[in-house]
């Protein structure tokens, strides 16, 4: 019979199992096994099996990879993501090559040395950059970050134009704003708490906020709007924990995030609204966005002459032409921006405003270059070309990216299955990940990596190990706003050394690391131990008697004229090595300018010669042309005598042969002259005889 007893408990197809084995064995040794299964026992009976499931395709995908030994059921090491231990990473790191966990389904594997973190880097044809799967809610699945291959590589080329050294220029007055005010502003701080130590972990959070909101939107935006955005920007920190539920449940973090990240999206869109009013009305760019959608323009007017067939010159042609973007598209690129760099320069600041405080002589060295190269006076304004001549504050800043790198890994998703090594091979869908880390404490590169020496930037070979600076990453994905980060802390940190002075309680774990998404120092959130406070001597001088105050004034009226007197010095020293460089320049211009004057005498000498050569060539060829001139006359002469020569000869011959004639003519007449005379003779000699005959016949007949 077919009770059914278990059929809320089982599946449609334990349930055919169960008639098939009733049926055959109704009342034999299986039915009574079946029997004493209780719907429990199935369900433990599935959770072993997925344990086991679990346990062996962690084991499977692991391989060779060095890791733990088994899983913890599931969820492997998921509160120590929850919680993360910097140095739990650091024993990840000096683990092996690559070292594996697994965390619920996901199977990461951590690329720790310098070059396995580059290969991973540098192979887009088998991995992707990966966010956390709520970073899509986020950002929205459609965001251009998310992009992967040549769709990204173009998209990414729309936007270089945004960060060219040009664009960086116009961003500046808007970033300096920003930092006179949060200065002002924490001098007031300080004011308000009589000097007394309070975090300020926060406060820097809010000023990069606020220098990034300047930077990419201008004054789109309300200074009560960028408040909110530092404000709330915590929940989109928050809400992007490695792993969370798929949904967003309300009143959870990530919806906290979601709602958080919607409204910096609005306030996006409106700024970019405004901007395409501005910038058709003929505005100048002050903002990232400006400068986006100042292209954007230019392209459409652009396209607008060519198909009117208006002729556009190559210079009147845009860089990069490019499409034109909603508000909305504008809003998630520019949110992807303030995602990127939000905790990345938030952990920068920190650690840079903490590392001088705890190091004076340093901080002395920030002050007087930067003092120094604006000759003195602290209030000349950010140029690129002030800010690329501070090789001392660019030395100390790139030390601190270097020392405790913001990005210490960032997350890969592998594409298709990748060789990463000889004998293994990544699985598709699983997480690689690249660490910066060891990279930037690799003693073969930076020796005494654990210790803070920006010397090593300038005087050093730190600036040859390129290989090693992965602090922005590289390849296909390295960080888009790398040289715009430089600069800003550079500005930032530059121009707090000469308005400001603070101080840090320093404890033994001030310079330990706390992971937050990016890194802190451990001791920065904890408003009893980590404080700093802007002119906290300034502010107790304040408040002491009015003579010591006056001999403060003098005091730093002193250092002042002293640090003018240094500057003006520096600047003396700088001028007349500007003097000697000069005269430098112009003795070497004279040197060349002597140079050129022989090459032009050589050359006019070469040309003299040359042209005499041609005229003695000129000559000769006369010359040949006259004797063959000659030649020819006397060859005509000499023609025209043979042709008078024959001629005469001709003639003669004809005179001859007429000589001839005649002789012949008179020697025939002669010859019938004779012939006739003898003819006559004959005739007379004839007639002489017949006259003989005749008178002989006379005589005879007279004879007779
Ligand atoms: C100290 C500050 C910063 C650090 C340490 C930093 C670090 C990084 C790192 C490690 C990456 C991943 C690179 C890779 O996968 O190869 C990255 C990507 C990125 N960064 Fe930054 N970043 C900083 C500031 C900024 C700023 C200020 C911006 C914006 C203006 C920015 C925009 C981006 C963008 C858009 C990407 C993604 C690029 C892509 O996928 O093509 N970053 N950054």
């Amino acid at each position: 019979m077919d009770t059914g007893l278990n059929g809320s408990f089982t599946s449609p197809l334990a349930n055919a199992n169960l008639r098939i084995h009733r049926d055959v064995d109704s009342a034999g040794l299986l039915s009574s096994v079946y029997n004493g299964v209780s719907g429990w026992n199935a369900v433990l009976t599935l959770l072993l099996t997925l344990i086991a499931y679990d346990q062996f395709s962690y084991k499977w995908q692991k391989g060779s990879l060095i890791g733990p030994a088994w899983k913890i059921p599931f969820m492997g090491p998921f509160l120590e993501s929850v919680y993360p231990n910097f140095l739990e990473y650091k024993a990840k790191w000096a683990s092996g090559t690559l070292s594996c966990v697994s965390v619920f389904h996901k199977f990461v594997v951590i690329a720790s040395t310098r070059d396995m973190a580059r290969k991973v880097f540098n192979s887009p044809q088998y991995v992707k950059p990966c966010v956390v799967d709520v970073a899509h809610k986020l950002l929205r699945p459609n965001n251009w970050v998310f992009l992967d291959g040549k769709a990204h590589v173009e998209y990414r080329k729309g936007l270089n134009g945004l960060f060219t050294r040009q664009a960086l220029e116009m961003y500046l007055p808007g970033q300096e704003e920003v930092y006179n005010k949060y200065f002002a502003r924490f001098l007031e701080i300080s004011e308000e708490n009589n000097g007394k130590a309070i975090p300020w972990m926060p406060v820097f959070r809010e000023l990069m906020c606020a220098v990034s909101c300047r930077t990419f939107v201008g004054h789109y935006m309300s200074d009560r709007v960028v408040k909110k955005i530092a404000d709330d920007y915590y929940l989109i920190t928050a809400a992007l924990e490695l792993v969370n539920f798929p949904m967003i449940i309300p009143f959870t973090k990530t919806w906290y995030g979601k709602k958080a990240a919607d409204m910096v999206l609005d306030e996006f869109a409106k700024c970019a609204a405004k901007s395409k009013v501005r910038i058709a009305a003929g505005g100048d760019v002050t903002c990232i966005m400006d400068a986006w959608i100042k292209s954007m323009h230019d392209s459409a007017q652009y396209r607008e002459r060519i198909a009117k067939g208006v002729k556009v010159e190559d210079a009147g042609k845009p860089a990069m032409l490019l499409r034109e973007f909603s508000d909305f598209e504008i809003a998630m690129t520019l949110f992807t921006f303030l995602f990127a760099s939000q905790d990345a320069t938030s952990s920068a600041s920190t650690w840079l405003f903490q590392i001088l405080a705890d190091r004076p002589d340093l901080l002395d060295k920030v002050r007087e270059e930067n003092l120094r190269v604006r000759g003195g006076d602290k209030d000349v304004p950010f140029s690129m070309d002030l800010l690329e001549s501070m090789v001392y504050t660019r030395a100390f800043v790139k030390e601190t990216l270097r020392y405790r790198p913001p990005v210490i890994m960032v997350p890969y998703e592998v594409k298709r299955d990748f060789p990463i090594t000889d004998n293994y091979i990544l699985k598709k869908g699983s997480m690689v990940v690249p660490s910066v880390w060891p990279a930037t404490h690799d003693p073969e590169a930076y020796p005494n990596p654990d210790s803070f020496d920006p010397e090593r930037w300038i005087t050093g070979d730190a600036e040859k190990q390129s290989k090693n600076w992965l602090v922005f990453g590289t390849g296909p994905h390295y960080c888009l706003g790398q040289i715009y980060a430089m600069l800003n802390l550079m500005a930032m940190i530059g121009k707090a050394s000469m308005h400001l002075d603070w101080v840090h309680h320093a404890t033994p774990l001030s310079e330990d690391i706390k992971v937050f998404a990016t890194i802190f120092p451990q001791t920065s959130l904890d408003p009893g131990r980590a404080a700093f406070a802007p002119f906290q001597a300034q502010a107790q001088a304040q408040a002491q008697a009015q003579a010591q105050a006056q001999a403060q004034a003098q005091a730093q009226a002193q250092a002042q004229a002293q640090a003018q007197a240094q500057a003006q010095a520096q600047a003396q020293a700088q001028a007349q090595a500007q003097a000697q460089a000069q005269a430098q320049a112009q003795a070497q211009a004279q040197a060349q300018a002597q140079a050129q004057a022989q090459a032009q005498a050589q050359a006019q000498a070469q040309a003299q010669a040359q042209a005499q050569a041609q005229a003695q060539a000129q000559a000769q060829a006369q010359a040949q042309a006259q004797a063959q001139a000659q030649a020819q006359a006397q060859a005509q002469a000499q023609a025209q005598a043979q042709a008078q020569a024959q001629a005469q000869a001709q003639a003669q011959a004809q005179a001859q042969a007429q000589a001839q004639a005649q002789a012949q003519a008179q020697a025939q007449a002669q010859a019938q002259a004779q012939a006739q005379a003898q003819a006559q003779a004959q005739a007379q000699a004839q007639a002489q005889a017949q006259a003989q005959a005749q008178a002989q016949a006379q005589a005879q007949a007279q004879a007779n």
